[in-house]
């Protein structure tokens, strides 16, 4: 999972230097960070719909568009997905040290 998502970033990364209107992620990019932020708003909508709607193919879709556009936002401000994971991971250290200390206790 983390070598598509770094793998992915490492695409997101060099379309920055790819020419407006060559492909879906430079149009954003020229399109500037509002475009890409509205982009994430109608896709947390899509996904809330989805998981209402009970259709988990639909609800993998539409996750797997938001995650998308916030990676694009990650990329446009120079950052990779490694960053996220990096802050997920130190949040998952901290949680399983509590639970220990709490089983110690
Ligand atoms: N993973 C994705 C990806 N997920 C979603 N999307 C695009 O995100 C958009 C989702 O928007 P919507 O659901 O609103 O659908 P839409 O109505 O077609 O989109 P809009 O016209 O409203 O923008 C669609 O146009 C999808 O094609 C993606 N576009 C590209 N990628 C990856 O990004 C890489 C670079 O993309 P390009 O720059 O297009 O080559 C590619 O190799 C892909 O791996």
């Amino acid at each position: 999972m983390d070598d598509v998502l770094a793998r992915l970033g490492e695409v997101l990364e060099a379309r920055k230097g790819a020419e407006a209107g060559s492909s879906y992620v430079a149009s954003l990019y020229a399109k500037g960070e509002d475009a890409i932020l509205k982009k994430i708003g109608e896709e947390a909508t899509e996904t809330v719909m989805a998981a209402k709607d009970g259709d988990p193919e639909r609800l993998v879709h539409e996750i797997a568009d938001l995650w998308f556009h916030t990676l694009v936002l990650l990329a446009h401000r120079g950052l990779g997905p490694e960053v996220v994971a990096a802050e997920l991971e130190r949040r998952f250290g901290l949680s399983g040290l509590t639970e220990k200390a709490n089983r110690d206790s």
